[in-house]
Parts: C-alpha cells; structure tokens; sequence
C-alpha cells in the first residue's frame, strides 16, 4: 500500500486534479490517496469564521457566495458530462447550503472546526466526482470515521489504525481509496484538525497506520530545498534527508513539511517522498531511516518566537531551579525549544505565546524576567554537523554583525540554532546561503 498526499496548490486548479487522478491510476499498487483542500480555501473559511465570531454576518455572507462562485467555475472544467455535473452540483450544494446555515448560528470553538472542514470535505468530493466520471474504480474513506485525537490534541495512532484497518477491509479488491487530509475527530467526537499545514501529518499517521511502502508528498516544489525559497534567490533541491534531519527542518520551519509530520514515518519506518505535482518526472527528496553523508543539508527558519529570560539570585541557581522554570511552562502545556544557560539566568523560546501573561506571573516569583518578542530561530541542519570543525567558524563569520541573540549547539549532532530578530531574518538566511553552501 502506498500513500499519495497532495497539497493545496496541486488540487488548486481543475486540471491539476486531472493529473493527480493520473498519477494515482499510473501504476497497480494499492493507494490512499490523501488530499488537501484546494489552495486559497481554508485561508477563505477562517477568514468566513473570524467575521462570523465578530458578529459580522453580512460580510460573512459575502465571502461564502464569493467562495461558491469560484467552486461553480472550478467544476464547470472539471468534469463534463451532465451526469457528472448535476453531481458536482449536489457537492457544492450540501456544504456550501450548510455554510449558510450556520450564519444563522452562534459561533463557537466547535462550529469553527465545522467550518474548517469543509476544505477538504468539498476537495475530496469533487475529485472522486471526476474519478467516477473517468470510469475510475475508488472508495472514499472519511477521514472522520478514522482520524482521532486525544483530549492532548494528540494522534491515537492504535485507534486509527484499527478504524483504518476496518475500513480498508470492508473494501478488500479496491486499488484506490481516497480521503480527507488535515481534518480528524477529537476527543469530545467533534470535528477537529491537526492544525495549519496539518495534511502532511495525516498522510503520515495513515502510511504508519497502514504499514504503507512509501509515503509520497505531492507539493509544488522538487523537494526539500536547501534553504527557503520563499526568502533566498538561489536555492537547489536536497536528494537524501534521514529522518532525523528532515524532523528537524519540519520542526523548525521548512513550510514544506508540517512539524510533526516525520515522527509518524519514522517510528514505523515507512520512506517517506517529497515530490512534485508540477514536474513528476523530478527526482525530489528521498527521507528514510539511512544516515546520509555527513554534512549541511539544508536552513529553515521559524517565525513568530518569545525569548523569555528569567534571571535568579545566586541562592535560586542551585540545583532544583531549571525544574521549577520547566515546571511552569509544563503546567501550561508551552513547548520550550530553545535554552541558554548561564550561571544566573536561563533563557527559553517558545512559539506559543498564548499562555505566556500567566508563565510570566509564575515566573516572577522566580526571579527577575525579560520578555523578547518578534525573534525567529534559524536552524543549519545535516549530518553531524556539530562535530564538524569548521561549521562553526563558517556560520559565524557569515553573520559577521549581525546580532545573535541565542545560540544553540550540542543538544542535537545535526542542528546549529540561532535565534535573530524577526527582521534580521531574510539577511541570516542569505549570508548562511553563501557561507555554509556557497551559493
Ligand atoms: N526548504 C524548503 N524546501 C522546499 N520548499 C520550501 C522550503 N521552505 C519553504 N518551502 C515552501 O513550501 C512550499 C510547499 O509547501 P506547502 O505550501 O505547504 O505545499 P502544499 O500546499 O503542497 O502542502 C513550497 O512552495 C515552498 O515555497
Ligand atoms: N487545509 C489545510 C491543510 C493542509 O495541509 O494544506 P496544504 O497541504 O496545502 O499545506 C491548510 O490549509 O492548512
């Protein structure tokens, strides 16, 4: 068994729906083919939802009639003959008419999830509308019948695989199934997701679940670049990642793979594929359990730190303080993924400042705490980098004047981690192009 997940941008037009179904059906090996919904959509849903949390019901009207007429072009290329058309129809019709229902609803935390759904829910639909046009043969598997969370937020992969397992028994002879990406029931039964970018993650969690061959990530891009293409001009596609690195860069910040999305894959060794919709023919990156050649592999950068330095008394440093730090941030379910130490201060990063006003109360008792925001951690990635000699040198006298404000080295033998001000950030990933790569 094989899984096939393929982002928003290679759902995003008709066309690009018809090669997906191309190259789901080019070879006999079963697959679950694993879909996002079609770019631009869930930025349009939770821009829907936000109006509707404000009360603003009249410019939430607008943007879901906005929406429909934009599915109404997308079907009317999409498929052709009246059959499946007045189909198409009936799709756009059930969840766009749930849509308008719940204008007439308060909004809630659970009824967001609802609306955020629909994404994947419509693109799903509308594929297998066209599979079944094509005289393809395919069960859809609702995601929401197997994706489960616990009350953590967290994957029940034994769930899932038993729910999965079920159902791709009750289909035993079918070569194609297809589900929803992204979205999952949590621990109340409601509807859920896995957050932003979070398709990734479920086709991993499936090819784990399955025990799948391979899991293939159908992106726009050939792979896992080097650095950020987004930020830096000159790029090249990395071939070999090992787990280990490609966490990392998930981790801290290469968009194109959600942060959790490895540890599934990994833990159950299934190879996983960066491809591209674009150009099938590339040879994209390769990520599997195998070290590869030691060396950098490739820079990421994440937005959107707080830097948090907590400051004791000589007295308070004694053994027993970083537990009490770690404690606090433990109580509020803050991840911490940078630390510095010295003999009296510590100071963490978090991405998740949601919690930080009570930390910072708790901290306070502590010691002295400072609070920096807009930060952004750049990571250098590759096998066994810190124990090569020059690295170092080469990172620093790339960065020559500009301000660090954290350094991380040694807690893992493949990541460097700087953290830089937000602002700082396009320049570092430009001079660690051209001094760790030369490029
Ligand atoms: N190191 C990197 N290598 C490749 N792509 C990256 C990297 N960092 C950021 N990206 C961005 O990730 C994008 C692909 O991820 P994403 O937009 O989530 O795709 P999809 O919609 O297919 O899930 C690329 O178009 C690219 O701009
Ligand atoms: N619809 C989700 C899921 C997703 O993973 O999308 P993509 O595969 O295009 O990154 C989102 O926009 O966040």
């Amino acid at each position: 068994m094989k899984i096939m997940k393929f982002g928003g941008t290679s759902v995003g037009k008709p066309a690009r729906m018809h090669e997906v179904a191309r190259l789901a059906t080019a070879d006999k090996e079963p697959k679950i083919v694993v879909l996002s919904a079609v770019s631009g959509t869930t930025n349009a849903l939770v821009a829907i939802s936000q109006k509707l949390a404000l009360g603003e019901r009249d410019a939430a009207r607008l943007a879901i009639d906005a929406l429909e007429t934009q599915y109404q072009n997308f079907i009317a290329e999409l498929v052709h003959t009246d059959a499946a058309l007045e189909k198409a129809r009936a799709v756009l019709q059930e969840h766009f008419e749930f849509l308008h229902i719940i204008l007439r609803i308060s909004w809630s935390e659970a009824l967001n999830k609802d609306i955020l759904a629909q994404g994947e829910l419509l693109s799903t639909k509308l594929f297998c509308t066209y599979l079944e046009e094509q005289g393809l043969r395919y069960a859809l598997l609702p995601a929401l019948d197997f994706m489960r969370i616990d009350e953590h937020e967290e994957p029940q992969l034994d769930t899932i695989r038993t729910l999965l397992g079920a159902m791709l028994q009750q289909h035993a002879g079918t070569g194609l199934f297809v589900t929803q990406g992204f979205i999952c029931r949590n621990a109340r039964g409601e509807v859920d997701n896995l957050k932003r970018g979070g398709s990734d993650y479920s086709a991993s969690l499936i090819a784990a679940a399955a025990g799948a061959s391979v899991c293939e990530i159908w992106t726009d891009i050939n792979g896992m670049h080097n650095n950020d293409p987004r930020v830096v001009d000159r790029t090249l596609p990395v071939s070999r990642l090992s787990f280990d690195e490609a966490a990392e860069l998930a981790y801290f910040g290469a968009k194109i793979l959600h942060p959790a999305s490895i540890w599934p894959a990994q833990q159950h060794n299934v190879p996983v594929k960066l491809l591209n919709t674009m150009d099938p023919g590339a040879e994209g990156t390769l990520i599997t359990g195998d070290a590869t050649a030691p060396g950098a592999k490739a820079i990421a950068a994440k937005d959107g730190i707080t830097a948090v330095n907590i400051k004791s008394s000589r007295m308070l440093l004694a053994y027993g303080f970083l537990r009490r730090v770690f404690e606090i941030f433990e109580k509020h379910r803050t991840s911490i993924d940078m630390i510095t130490t010295s003999e009296v201060a510590v100071s963490v990063t978090i991405d998740n400042a949601s919690a930080l006003p009570a930390i910072l109360e708790e901290l306070g008792a502590l010691g002295t705490v400072s609070v920096d925001g807009d930060q952004a951690i750049v990571s250098i990635v590759g096998q066994e980098i810190a124990s090569d000699t020059s690295m170092l040198q080469r990172v620093f006298s790339s960065l020559e004047g500009v301000e660090i404000r954290m350094v991380s080295y040694g807690g893992s033998l493949h990541n460097i981690s700087l953290l830089v001000a937000a602002d700082k950030k396009k320049d570092v990933l430009q001079r660690l192009n051209k001094g760790v790569f030369g490029l």
